[in-house]
This record gives C-alpha cells, sequence and structure tokens, in this order.
C-alpha cells in the first residue's frame, strides 16, 4: 500500500469483568470523553435476539444459562457494527468471553482493527450479585436472577479468566478496582486513556 493510501486502522479495547463489574457504566464515560463507540456484545446478541433472527432461541437459551454464544453469531455482529462506523475507534465490552472468541477475532478482526488492550474491571462476586439483583427489579434482563447469576460468574471463572490471562502474558491488560464509588473507578479509567490516546 502506499504511503498516499494507507489508512489507520480503527483502535480497539476490549472491555471486561465479571458480570456487574460496571462495564457498561464506565463505556459511557469513556464515551462521553473519548470519543469512542461503544459496542456491547450482550447488547448486541438481544438485539439478534429480538430480530427474528434464525439464531434467536439459541441465543434466548444461552443467555438464560450464561453460556457464550458461538463466535460465528458474535463476531459479525461486531464486525458489521464496525463496519458501520467508519474513522472511530470502539470499545468492546464483554469480549471475548472464551478461548474460541479470541481466536476468531484474531482470525477475521486482526487486518480490520488495531487491538490495543484489555480493560479488566475487578469486582468481588458478592459486591457483582447486589448490583445485579437490584438492576434486576427493574431490567427485564432473563439473566438478572441469583440462578443465572451463578452461572454467569461459573462462565467467567472459568472462560473469561483465561482469556484475560492470556493478555497478561502479553503485558496487555489494564486491571482496575471497580468496588469504589464509580467516580473513583473512572478517575483510574480516565488516566489509562489518557496514556493510551492522548487527548481530553
Ligand atoms: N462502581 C459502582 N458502584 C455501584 N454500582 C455500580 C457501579 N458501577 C455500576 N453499578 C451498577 O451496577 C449495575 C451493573 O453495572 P453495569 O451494567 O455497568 O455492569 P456490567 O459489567 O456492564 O454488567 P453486565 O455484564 O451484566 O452487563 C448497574 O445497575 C449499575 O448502575
Ligand atoms: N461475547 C459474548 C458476550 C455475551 N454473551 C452472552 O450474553 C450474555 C450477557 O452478556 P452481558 O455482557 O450483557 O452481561 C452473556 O452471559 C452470554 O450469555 C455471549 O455469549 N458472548
Amino acid at each position: 500500500m502506499s504511503l498516499e493510501t494507507e489508512t489507520k486502522k480503527p483502535a480497539v479495547v476490549f472491555v471486561l469483568g465479571g458480570p456487574g463489574s460496571g462495564k457498561g457504566t464506565q463505556c459511557a464515560n469513556i464515551v462521553r470523553d473519548f470519543g469512542f463507540v461503544h459496542l456491547s456484545a450482550g447488547d448486541l446478541l438481544r438485539t439478534e435476539m429480538n430480530s427474528g433472527s434464525q439464531n434467536g432461541d439459541m441465543i434466548s437459551t444461552m443467555i438464560k444459562n450464561g453460556e457464550i454464544v458461538p463466535s460465528i453469531v458474535t463476531v459479525k455482529l461486531l464486525k458489521n457494527a464496525i463496519n458501520d462506523h467508519p474513522k472511530k475507534n470502539f470499545l468492546v465490552d464483554g469480549f471475548p468471553r472464551n478461548e474460541e472468541n479470541n481466536k476468531s477475532w484474531e482470525d477475521n478482526m486482526t487486518n480490520v482493527v488495531d487491538t490495543k488492550f484489555v480493560l479488566f474491571f475487578d469486582c468481588p462476586e458478592e459486591v457483582m450479585t447486589e448490583r445485579l439483583l437490584k438492576r434486576g427489579e427493574h431490567s427485564g434482563r432473563s439473566d438478572d436472577n441469583l440462578e443465572s447469576i451463578k452461572k454467569r460468574f461459573n462462565t467467567f471463572n472459568i472462560q473469561t479468566m483465561a482469556v484475560i490471562e492470556h493478555y497478561g502474558k502479553q503485558n496487555k491488560v489494564e486491571k482496575v478496582n471497580s468496588n469504589r464509588d464509580p467516580k473513583d473507578v473512572y478517575t483510574d479509567v480516565k488516566s489509562i486513556f489518557k496514556k493510551y490516546f492522548g487527548t481530553y
């Protein structure tokens, strides 16, 4: 590619953490201050589930059980959403949740985006459980109940932590304690984003 036609690939930050650790809450702050586009894999799957798609029943069952939907579905949704926003940087929230997600991302997206690091929100299970049960009073989510929450923790501990450790070995994890007031959590998040992306 000549210098004139060469374009910079969009930056991607993966946002991971247990269910209810505060990923979506903090992503909203980053969008406001750093101009990223927020793509929540869970939100994309819920929209797909409600769209009349042939995968709707499978997605619905897997979400209720805290299981990871096959990457062929999720990566396609993420790729389409990325293509909808040229010249933007992206927070990819709730992804990659397991090795299969990560492999599929590497196979399909390495040429398209520049994956920078994993922002990892660390929070005790008791605190996350309390937050999710409170959210469940109004969220309408099929998985904000104690039975599903336990399954989601199990999936996170077994499958997602392995992905975080994988990136940790490459020094690509920025860990933030999210068991604090959201403003204090964001103070740390903001300084990480300033370090990598400079602006604001
Ligand atoms: N630091 C915090 N302190 C107290 N409550 C918080 C904090 N961060 C988020 N919450 C609340 O906890 C609930 C879960 O937060 P949020 O949706 O941001 O988490 P999440 O990690 O994106 O969850 P999920 O993975 O289940 O979608 C929300 O009701 C939110 O308002
Ligand atoms: N990469 C992903 C992300 C999510 N899911 C499914 O959606 C559920 C809800 O995810 P949230 O991030 O919104 O909490 C999750 O428990 C999975 O069932 C997925 O399969 N793959």
